[in-house]
C-alpha cells in the first residue's frame, strides 16, 4: 500500500451544474483527497457560482476544497484552501490572507530550490511538474522523477506531481514517492468516464 493520494483540477472552463453531476460520480467511485477549482480567464461571479455548487459536493464527501491563484477568493468563500504559482500572491501574503488553518500549496516547477523555500515558508504542500505531455496547460518546466523521489526521500512537506498524468503513465510517480497526483484530463477525459479513471488511480495506490 502506498500513502499516495489522488488531487483533482478542475476543467479550466466548466458548467456547474453539469460538471457536479459528473463530480459526484467521480468522488463516489473511490478516495479522492481533493480537488481544485481552477478556472482560468473567467470573471469573479464565476468563480462564485462554481464555488457554490461545487464546494458542497467536495465537501460533503470529505474531499478538501481548494481554490486556484485567488487567495483573496478562498478565505471570503470559505475554501479549505488554495493554490499558488510562482506568478500569483506570494506565498507570505497569501498565508496572510487565508490564515493558518487554511492550506496553501505552492507550484514548484522543477526546482528544489523553490521547494526549499516554499516548504521553510510554511507551505502545506510543493507541486513538481509536468511530469508529461499536457495540453491543459502550456507548463514552464518540465521536471524529473528523480526531483520527486529527492523530495520525497529528504523532506517531510507533502509534495504533488502534476502535468499530463494518466492511469498509463502515472506508477513511477507513486514508486517515487509523491505524496499527491494532481490530475485534470486524465480523469475528466477518461475513455471509461471519470469515476473508472478514479477507481483506477486508486487501485494503482494499493
Ligand atoms: C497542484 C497544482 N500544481 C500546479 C499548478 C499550477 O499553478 P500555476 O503555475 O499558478 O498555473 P495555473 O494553474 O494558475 O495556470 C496548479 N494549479 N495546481
Ligand atoms: C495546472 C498545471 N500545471 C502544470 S501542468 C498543469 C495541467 C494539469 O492538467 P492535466 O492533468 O490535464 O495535465
Ligand atoms: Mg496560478
Amino acid at each position: 500500500m502506498t500513502d499516495t493520494r489522488l488531487y483533482l483540477i478542475t476543467p479550466p472552463k466548466l458548467d456547474p451544474k453539469p460538471f457536479g453531476e459528473t463530480l459526484k460520480s467521480a468522488l463516489d467511485a473511490g478516495d479522492v483527497a481533493s480537488l481544485q477549482l481552477r478556472l482560468k480567464d473567467v470573471p469573479e461571479e464565476d468563480i462564485a457560482r462554481a464555488v457554490d455548487v461545487l464546494m458542497p459536493i467536495a465537501q460533503s464527501r470529505d474531499v478538501a476544497f481548494l481554490l486556484n491563484d485567488r487567495p483573496d477568493l478562498a478565505a471570503k468563500f470559505g475554501c479549505d484552501g488554495v493554490h499558488i504559482g510562482q506568478e500569483d500572491t506570494p506565498y507570505a501574503e497569501a498565508r496572510a490572507i487565508v490564515g493558518p488553518e487554511r492550506i496553501v500549496g505552492v507550484t514548484c516547477h522543477d526546482s528544489r530550490h523553490l521547494a526549499m523555500e516554499a516548504g521553510e515558508a510554511g507551505a502545506d504542500y510543493v507541486a513538481f511538474g509536468a511530469f508529461y505531455p499536457t495540453t491543459t496547460k502550456e507548463p514552464k518546466t518540465r521536471c524529473e522523477i528523480d526531483v520527486l523521489s529527492w523530495w520525497a526521500e529528504v523532506m517531510v512537506v507533502p509534495c504533488v506531481a502534476i502535468g499530463g498524468i494518466t492511469v498509463a503513465n502515472a506508477l513511477p510517480l507513486v514508486q517515487a514517492g509523491a505524496d499527491f497526483l494532481a490530475v485534470s484530463s486524465g480523469v475528466w477525459d477518461y475513455t471509461d468516464g471519470p469515476a473508472a479513471a478514479v477507481k483506477a488511480f486508486n487501485k494503482l495506490f494499493k
